[in-house]
């Protein structure tokens, strides 16, 4: 009516609002180059009935779409409206993706009906396919490589073989360790600082297969009371520690030994060249073992050297075993009061059965525990950092040897377990003259409240000197 459509103007109409008169319209496609040329008023009429059906399939189709039917399409509008507010119209649209080039060459009106249906097409096609069911991927290789592969796989690496088959060193680890039980038990206990003697916290170690010197051609499975008796360690008759005693054919001793004999204020060189490396102490000592022995009454093959440490602790214990037996009382358990008639007891009557080896830190107290249970020197040794103990059982006889560690932080301890000691080792590392006198200081200070205690000091690691 007013000969806006020329104008690609399709829809307009006059709203009056407020007094005023509006004029609002809505845009489509513009007109073609032939109606433009046609002049103004031919076009959107139509040439022919074939022309104008085609216009209104047009419309129809254009009419569907806001955006086609404003003709904004070319221009990358997606959507559009005129929206009337305040008696103003505005024009509100969104841009999409701008036209082909060919859609451009092609001219207005012509994008957005052939290759944008297609394209609608092919969206909805894609839309749904991807809404489809997927059927589940039980391998998805993400690797060139093939062996990394995620999915609902079974087994993510490959097994390796060494693994499905131990190795002979770990099928060796796995084997039950070597029970010591038929001669000694070796316990491996730690101690809290502040713990008191009769706060332990015991931890039971069976020794493995140790990687160490051997010492079998030495001594096979040494027999203690063999051992304490080699080392010459002996009573008086009235108890007190005698001039220690010479084993026969022994090599005399080293200048380094009498250095330290003299050293810690003693007669003599006790005799002796270290733990495990004297064949001659084989000669001297066949090894009974750990095994028991035939005659069980007496527990003994041989009864101890009379006046020695061993005959004292036989005796002893032969005492208390008939005064158990009288009482009806078992030994363990008078075992365990021991402790109590120590506090009681005058320091010169040593009750207890337990043999201290004390000694200062490096000195070879857990080799010489080591040698006692296991018949060999382990040569890894951590320092000991609370105590260990060895207990050789026979018959009649328990002797506990309980080593506590020599470092600066422990020697406190060594003091609380003198009452308990029937017999003291002190181990001294005689290839270092250096620690003599710190050893023999605390030896004095240990000798102190238990002057009449049976000491041996044992002059280690003669095989350095
Ligand atoms: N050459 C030689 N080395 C020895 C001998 N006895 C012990 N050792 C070594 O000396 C080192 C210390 O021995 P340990 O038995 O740990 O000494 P320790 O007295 O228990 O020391 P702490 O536990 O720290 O108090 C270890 O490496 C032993 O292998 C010996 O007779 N000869
Ligand atoms: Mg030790």
């Amino acid at each position: 009516m007013l000969g806006l459509r020329e104008a690609g103007i399709l829809s307009a109409s006059v709203v009056l609002a407020g007094g005023v008169a509006y004029l609002i319209w809505s845009y489509g496609p513009s007109p073609s180059r032939e109606d433009r040329d046609k002049g103004p008023g031919t076009a959107g009429k139509g040439t022919g009935g074939e022309e104008e059906k085609e216009k209104g399939a047009r419309r129809v189709t254009a009419y569907r779409n806001p955006t086609t039917m404003l003709g904004l399409r070319e221009a990358g509008i997606l959507s559009a409206s005129v929206v009337l507010a305040g008696g103003v119209a505005y024009l509100i649209w969104s841009y999409g993706p701008s036209p082909s080039r060919e859609d451009r060459d092609k001219g207005p009106g012509t994008a957005g009906k052939g290759t944008g249906e297609e394209e609608e097409k092919e969206k909805g096609a894609r839309i749904l396919e991807l809404a489809r069911h997927k059927t589940s991927k039980t391998v998805w290789e993400t690797t060139p490589c093939g062996t990394l592969r995620w999915g609902n796989q079974d087994p993510i690496w490959p097994v390796s073989p060494r693994v499905q088959a131990p190795s002979a060193r770990i099928q060796e680890l796995s084997r039950p360790k070597r029970d010591l039980s038929a001669g000694g038990q070796w316990r491996k206990e730690e101690m809290a600082p502040s713990s008191t003697p009769n706060q332990r916290y015991h931890n039971t170690v069976r020794l493995s297969t140790p990687k160490s010197r051997n010492c079998e051609e030495v001594s096979g499975s040494w027999d203690v009371l063999g051992f304490l008796g080699f080392f010459g360690v002996s009573y008086g008759p009235d108890g007190v520690l005698g001039a220690p005693q010479l084993g026969a054919g022994f090599s005399p001793p080293h200048p380094g030994q009498r250095q330290l004999h003299e050293s810690l204020g003693g007669g003599g060189p006790s005799g002796g060249r270290g733990l495990c490396g004297n064949t001659e102490i084989q000669s001297q000592r066949p090894s009974a073992g750990f095994s028991r022995p035939e005659n069980a009454s007496t527990g003994l093959q041989t009864p101890p050297r009379p006046g020695g440490v061993l005959s004292k602790i036989w005796a002893e214990k032969g005492a208390r075993r008939a005064e158990a037996t009288s009482q009806g009382a078992v030994i363990p358990a008078e075992a365990q009061k021991t402790s109590d008639k120590e506090k009681t007891s005058t320091p010169e009557e040593p009750r207890g059965t337990q043999v201290l080896v004390l000694g200062l830190e490096g000195a070879g107290k857990t080799s010489l525990l080591h040698c006692l249970s296991a018949g060999v020197l382990e040569q890894d040794i951590e320092p000991t950092g609370g105590f260990n103990a060895v207990s050789v059982s026979r018959d009649n006889l328990d002797v506990e040897f309980l080593e506590i560690g020599g470092g600066a932080g422990l020697r406190p301890y060594w003091q609380k377990y003198m009452s308990r000691a029937l017999l003291l080792v002190f181990v001294v590392d005689s290839s270092d003259p250096k620690v003599f006198p710190v050893a023999k200081q605390h030896l004095m200070e240990l000798l102190s409240n238990r002057p009449r205690l049976p000491l041996m000091v044992l002059a280690n690691k003669q095989d350095l000197l």
